[in-house]
C-alpha cells in the first residue's frame, strides 16, 4: 500500500508499513548509549501505602517513576532553547510539524592534527553534491558518520572527546534551507569547548538571527540496511516542556 506525499511540486510515494526507526531506545542500566556524563536512566517503582506500582511485585498495575537525562541518554531533540536564556525557548514551542522530506548521508569523518575527529565541510558538500538536482532542496539532513558500528548504540561517550562537526558545515547547512540536522554523534561540537558551541550557534544562527523552527537531533542510530538516499520523516517528540526532548525519528523511503 502507498501513500503519497507532495513535496516542492513533486507527488513522492512511500510505504506506511515500512517505517525504519533511528531511534535509540531508552532503557535502565550502564548498556545504553551515554553522554556528557549523564546518570543512567532509572525506573523507580512508585510505593504509596500498600500500594505497589509493579504486577511482578504483586500489584494491579505497573506504575513507575522515570529518571532520565534528555541529552544524555539516547536519541533526543533539541531546539535553540539549548543556547538560550529564554524561558520561551523550548522545543514544544518550536516544533510544529513532525513530517519532513530528509537527505541521508555518511561521512567519514577525518582525524586534525591535535588528534579530533572532526566531520569536514567538503566531505559533507561532496556527499551531498551526489544526485542532487539544483531545484531540490530537502528540509531535513541526516548524518551517518563512518564506520557505522554497531556499538554506536551502547557506547559511552562521557570524556572521549567524540566526533563533531566542523562549524563550517553548520553554516553551509543553513544556507540550503536545512531546518532539521539528524546525526549519530552526541553533539554537534566538541565535548569541551569552553562553553563556545560554535555549531550549536551557527545552525540556530542565535542570538542575531535565531530560527526558532530549527531543531538538532543526536544520538540516533541508522542501521546499515538504510541507504543512503531520500526518506520522509516522522519527527516524534515528547512535550516535555524544555529545550529538549526524547524523540523518535522514523523514516520511510520515498520514490519518485
Ligand atoms: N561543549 C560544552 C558542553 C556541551 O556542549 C554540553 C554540556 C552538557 C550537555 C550537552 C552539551 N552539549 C550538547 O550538545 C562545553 O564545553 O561547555
Amino acid at each position: 500500500m502507498l501513500a503519497t506525499y507532495p513535496y516542492q511540486g513533486h507527488t513522492y510515494s512511500f510505504d506506511p508499513s515500512t517505517p525504519l526507526d533511528i531511534s535509540l531506545p531508552l532503557a535502565p542500566g550502564e548498556q545504553q548509549v551515554n553522554c556528557f556524563w549523564a546518570e543512567p536512566v532509572q525506573f523507580d517503582v512508585i510505593r504509596v501505602g500498600s500500594f505497589v506500582g509493579s504486577v511482578a511485585e504483586g500489584g494491579s498495575t505497573n506504575y513507575k517513576r522515570v529518571h532520565l537525562t534528555p541529552h544524555g541518554n539516547g536519541t533526543h531533540t533539541e531546539c535553540y532553547g539549548h543556547i538560550s536564556p529564554a524561558p520561551e525557548a523550548t522545543l514544544d514551542r518550536c516544533l510544529r510539524r513532525f513530517l519532513f522530506v530528509a537527505r541521508l548521508v555518511s561521512v567519514q569523518p577525518r582525524v586534525l592534527a591535535n588528534g579530533d575527529a572532526v566531520v569536514l565541510l567538503e566531505d559533507v558538500r561532496q556527499e551531498l553534491a551526489k544526485n542532487q538536482t539544483e531545484t531540490f532542496c530537502p528540509e531535513a539532513l541526516i548524518l551517518r558518520t563512518l564506520p557505522n558500528d554497531d556499538a554506536k548504540r551502547s557506547r559511552q561517550y562521557s570524556g572521549t572527546n567524540p566526533t563533531y562537526l566542523e562549524p563550517a558545515v553548520a553554516h553551509y547547512l543553513v544556507a540550503q534551507g536545512i531546518e532539521h540536522l539528524l546525526l549519530d554523534l552526541p553533539s554537534v561540537d566538541r565535548e569541551e569547548d569552553g562553553g563556545e558551541l560554535l555549531a550549536h550557534h551557527a545552525f540556530w544562527q542565535y542570538p542575531y538571527a535565531t530560527r526558532h523552527a530549527a531543531t538538532i537531533t543526536e544520538l540516533i542510530f541508522v542501521p546499515d540496511t538504510v541507504a543512503d538516499g531520500l526518506y520522509l520523516l516522522n519527527l516524534q517528540v515528547t512535550s516535555l516542556v524544555l529545550d529538549a526532548s526524547p524523540s523518535k525519528p522514523v523514516l520511510y523511503a520515498l520514490q519518485p
